[in-house]
This record gives C-alpha cells, sequence and structure tokens, in this order.
C-alpha cells in the first residue's frame, strides 16, 4: 500500500494517477469500449500498480466487469465488442494483432463471480493449467499442488481428500480451489470478478484475509459490489459512473475525502 518518501523517511501511500512504468503492472490508455453500437467504456486512462490491490467500484451496469475483461481480452468472447485503445501489460499492447491471447490469459488469470471447478479430483483441478503446458513430472505435480492449495489457505481443510471430486466442497473451498488452479500456473496478474458475492460471510471474510496474502506476490485488481469489502481488501480504488473513470486514488483517500461529488454520493448510498 505505501511507498518510502525518501525525503520525509517515511511510508506514503503511492499516486496511481503518477505511477512509473517500473511501478505499473497494467497502462491503459484512451480505452473506449463498444457493444455493438452501444458505447460501455469512454475514454478510460489509468494504470494498475504492481503488486497492490486495486478495487473498481461502481453501480451496476457502470461497466466495472467490461473493464476488468479488457485486461485479459475476455471481451473478445463477446459477439460484436469492440476496442479501441491500448491496454499495455509491461508496455506490451495486449490488443495487438499478434498477441497470443492464451498466453496472455496464462499471465493475466481470471475467477469470476461463481465458483467454476471442473468436475474432476480436487488435484486435477489445480494441476489443469499445468498438464495443458505439458507437465508430466509427477513430483513439479505434486509440489505444486500444495503450494497453490496453500497460498490459496485451502491445504488443511483437503489435504487428506485431494482425490476427490472438487464439487464436494462447499462454496467457499471451491472458490478458493479456482483460486489455488488460477495460482498454480504463477501469473503474474489475478482478476477476481465479485469472487465473494455468491459466498457466505465467512467465506467471504476467508477470501478476503487470501487476497491481502495474494497481493505479496501477484497484482490483484477486483470488481465488488461491496463498498466494505473494496474498503478492506484494496490498496487503491477507482470509481466508475455510466462507463467513465470518475475517480482514481488511494482507497483511504477514496472513502474519507472523494474529491468528486458523484464518488461522494455513490460512497455515502445516495445513489447506486
Ligand atoms: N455481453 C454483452 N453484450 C452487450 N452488452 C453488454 C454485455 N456485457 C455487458 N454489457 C453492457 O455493458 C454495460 C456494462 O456492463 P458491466 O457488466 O461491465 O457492468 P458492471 O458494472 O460490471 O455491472 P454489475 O455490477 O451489475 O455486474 C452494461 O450496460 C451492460 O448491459
Amino acid at each position: 500500500m505505501f511507498s518510502v518518501d525518501q525525503t520525509l523517511g517515511y511510508p506514503v501511500p503511492l499516486d496511481v494517477n503518477n505511477l512509473t512504468d517500473e511501478q505499473t503492472a497494467i497502462a491503459i490508455e484512451k480505452l473506449n469500449l463498444f457493444y455493438h453500437n452501444t458505447q460501455s467504456l469512454m475514454d478510460i486512462s489509468m494504470r494498475i500498480p504492481k503488486g497492490q490491490v486495486t478495487a473498481f467500484i461502481g453501480p451496476s451496469g457502470c461497466g466495472k466487469s467490461t473493464l476488468l475483461r479488457c485486461m485479459n481480452r475476455m471481451n473478445d468472447l463477446v459477439e460484436g465488442c469492440r476496442v479501441e485503445g491500448e491496454v499495455k501489460l509491461h508496455g506490451m499492447n495486449i490488443y495487438h494483432p499478434q498477441v497470443d491471447v492464451p498466453t496472455l490469459r496464462r499471465r493475466v488469470g481470471m475467477v469470476f463471480q461463481r465458483p467454476n471447478p471442473f468436475p474432476k479430483s480436487i488435484y486435477e483441478n489445480v494441476v489443469y493449467g499445468l498438464r495443458l503446458q505439458g507437465v508430466k513430472n509427477s513430483r513439479t505435480l505434486d509440489d505444486a499442488v500444495e503450494a497453490s492449495l496453500r497460498a490459496a489457505a485451502l491445504w488443511d481443510e483437503v489435504k487428506d481428500r485431494l482425490n476427490e471430486n472438487a464439487f464436494g466442497l462447499s462454496g467457499g473451498q471451491q472458490q478458493r480451489l479456482v483460486i489455488a488452479r488460477a495460482i498454480a500456473i504463477e501469473p503474474e496478474i489475478l482478476l477476481l470478478d465479485e469472487p465473494t458475492s455468491a459466498l457466505d460471510p465467512i467465506s467471504t471474510l476467508t477470501i478476503e484475509e487470501l487476497i491481502n496474502e495474494l497481493k505479496t506476490k501477484y497484482t490483484v485488481v477486483i470488481v465488488t459490489h461491496n463498498m466494505q469489502q473494496a474498503a478492506r481488501v484494496s490498496d487503491h480504488t477507482a470509481f466508475i459512473h455510466m462507463g467513465k473513470l470518475i475517480e482514481y486514488a488511494d482507497t483511504d483517500s477514496i472513502f474519507t475525502s472523494p474529491r468528486q461529488k458523484q464518488t461522494e454520493d455513490y460512497i455515502t448510498g445516495r445513489y447506486g
């Protein structure tokens, strides 16, 4: 959350509106997105800081998920979707025609609202991406399973039942399994699209604690409907309204001293 101010010598929040290239995981430049003739994202420019948690908040239908899905080209799957502008991953425009999309999605993993384990064992869910990459060595796979399940805070609960079907897990466990599956292939960035909206409060808390751990290794971007969740888990928050980025700053500033009236109205519950 903090960088050390060289002159003052104590930590200050990173200024997301003035990130250096070194501090940036993803740079979005003049992004416009259309579903057929309807424009859903308007001239969005922002930088996502490396190794931190960034939350997108805003009223239903404002474009949060659409913006998230631009970061690993998930919108390519939507018929009639057209993107203008650039999304750069470490300087490379991911919308360049020569970009290999499966490779991009290995670098930028995604977890969806509803847990979506495959109808396979817990073990096979975690190693799925590694097997696709051709990894065969059983020791390597075993190690990856343990490391990923530990990182997803699930190992202790499932270590004695790795060969059981993933559908036998609770919803919260399934969501952590899906996170383990995503991190097994060591992405640089994890996109979480309302990862707790289908979960009970205890599972939600577990996932929130997990997000806090994940940022020590990954850049995390999370879409959430829940403002308390954004306040709890994120270092930086972007408020989006009707396809526009209205305000983007460190989370404390957004929630305690928003600069824009629209942000203030939203976080104080006056609309949305
Ligand atoms: N596949 C699609 N085809 C056409 N329009 C779409 C599609 N997906 C989203 N939209 C439109 O784009 C706009 C933004 O939707 P998006 O799902 O990104 O919003 P959101 O802020 O994530 O909403 P919510 O919080 O309700 O999930 C909406 O007007 C929506 O109707």
